[in-house]
């Protein structure tokens, strides 16, 4: 197989291997011996995926018949099958990256420190006092640096991202998604209400900031990858002047990402009733500031009533579903069955540091767990097999339906012409794999049939289960963004 390495940046890449996806709820697609041809040049096109070609044992000669203008020199090849440990291309495959639909950067060091603690208390206690130090910008840069290596070495190509209340450090996180490669809305939290002394902002200076960073990001930063986020943390700390105020900047700027949490916990939701006992319901405050768009995601959702997730779906709002925040800090459990049975587009989100993994993978295990929690509830088999998530079911929200939620369903989520070439190449064996793939297990391995005590073959689908529920960080080769490189592991 040809591979060309070369000084200056191709102007075409073919990548070629086996590619793995999930365009619809609950399927895989899987093709193999496959070439992605993606324009690396300055274009409108760039970054994007321009054909794709099953089957094939030429990916050069595929870029070449794809444009006649292009040369040889013009086209790097990047052959997923020869780089996994088995050698033979059994083990390696391309998938889209994932996308983590709701992190707080600013919480990181929190991550795994929240004891017994739940939503009200552990805000006070652990996460005000940590998100205000970062206004100090020396740490920020250390904090933010960490967060985008982090999530990027386990394969998160696009985050939805919350930092603190205050915008310089905002702008730099936004400076160092752009330097590292990473696809990411950067949303300063706004908060100008029921919010400690030392970590509020008045309604005046919250707009300025927020105008402030949208303006950075757009006209100085101009990195098409990283976008402004609304983010008004959640109505209890935000006055009804603040969140009118946001749904009209939405508008000013042409309908802007929006993002906040909406009934995560008991005593929250009581908490918005006492505040705002004018409104129907938690959803309806948002609505009537003109805060739900088909640009919002809402985190966690976990005890919305039938009226509020009709609401969402009108509103063609996205959810993020954040099932290790939701046990971490005892939450609740999501119905992600019911809210995917209306149409609602669910995506998953890490919720760093209410959660402590920055792992979508891991997230995504946890999904498939809390689904079966809530399964074991009901006492028909069939809605006890309905309500399951299967691991078909939580790749696609980790992919493709967090693309949805963010309202980015077409240009990421899956390998499609016109798309984003957003991917991790995952080698199941790489070198100090927690995967143990036994000999038989191999997909290319031809059994000895006069072996009487013969352990079972495997199927393509079990050798991907036995990563999805036992892989991680060191089984992601290489991640790229737009085509570019943003992570490799040598
Ligand atoms: N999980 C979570 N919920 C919130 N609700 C308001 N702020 C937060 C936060 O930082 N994390
Ligand atoms: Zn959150």
């Amino acid at each position: 197989m040809i591979s060309l390495l070369k000084n200056e940046p191709a102007s075409f890449i073919v990548f070629y291997g086996t590619f793995i996806d999930t365009p619809v709820l609950g399927e895989l697609r899987i093709r193999h011996k496959t070439s992605v041809g993606v324009c690396m040049s300055e274009s409108e096109e760039k970054g994007s995926i321009r054909f794709i070609i099953e089957d094939s044992e030429d990916p050069l000669a595929d870029a070449l018949a794809y444009d006649s203008q292009l040369s040889e020199s013009d086209v790097t090849v990047i052959d997923g099958l020869s780089m996994g440990e088995a050698g033979d291309g059994s083990s390696t495959f391309f998938f889209p990256g994932f996308i983590d639909t709701h992190i707080h950067a600013s919480q990181y060091p929190n991550a795994g420190i929240f004891g017994n603690s739940t939503l009200l208390d552990w805000l006070e206690t652990y996460t005000f006092p940590l998100e205000s130090s970062l206004k100090d910008l020396e740490i920020a840069n250390v904090v933010y640096s960490k967060v985008v290596d982090r999530t990027l070495a386990n394969g998160t190509t696009t985050a939805s991202y919350y930092t603190t209340i205050d915008p310089e450090s905002t702008k730099l996180m936004g400076e160092i998604c752009s330097a590292r490669n990473q696809r990411a809305l950067i949303g300063k939290v706004c908060m100008d209400t029921n919010s400690p002394d030392f970590y509020i902002e008045s309604t005046e200076e919250c707009l300025k900031s927020c105008e402030n960073v949208i303006n950075y990001l757009q006209k100085d930063l101009r990195d098409p990858k990283v976008q402004p986020v609304l983010t008004p943390r959640f109505a209890p700390t935000c006055s009804e002047d603040l969140m009118k105020k946001l749904g009209a900047l939405s508008q000013k700027y042409g309908g802007l990402h929006i993002q906040t949490h909406l009934s995560e916990n008991d005593n929250e939701i009581r908490w918005v009733e006492e505040l705002f006992p004018e409104c129907d319901t938690y959803a309806d405050v948002y609505n009537k500031f003109n805060l739900l768009t088909e640009k919002t995601v809402l985190a966690h959702c976990v005890h919305i009533s039938p009226k509020e997730a009709k609401l969402i779906k009108t509103r063609n709002c996205g959810i993020s579903h954040c099932p290790v925040s939701n046990s971490s800090i005892t939450s609740g459990e999501c119905r992600v069955r019911w809210l995917l049975d209306q149409g609602i587009n669910v995506g998953l989100g890490t919720d760093i540091s209410g959660g402590f993994s920055c792992s979508i993978l891991a997230i995504a295990r946890q999904a498939h767990l809390v689904s079966r929690h809530l399964a074991m509830r009901e006492t028909g088999t069939e809605e006890r097999e309905h309500v399951k998530l299967s691991m078909e079911d939580v790749l696609y929200l980790a992919t493709m339906g967090g693309a949805k939620a963010l309202d980015m369903g077409d240009n990421l989520g899956t390998f499609d012409i016109g798309k984003q070439f957003d991917t991790q190449l995952i080698d199941i064996e790489s070198q100090g794999s927690n995967v143990d793939i036994f000999q038989w297990q191999k997909i290319s391995e031809v059994m000895n049939e006069k072996n009487k005590f013969q352990p079972p073959k495997i199927s393509h689908n079990d050798l991907l289960a036995k990563w999805f529920f036992n892989g991680d960080d060191r089984n992601i080769l290489k991640v790229w963004v737009g085509g570019k490189l943003s992570h490799s592991d040598w």
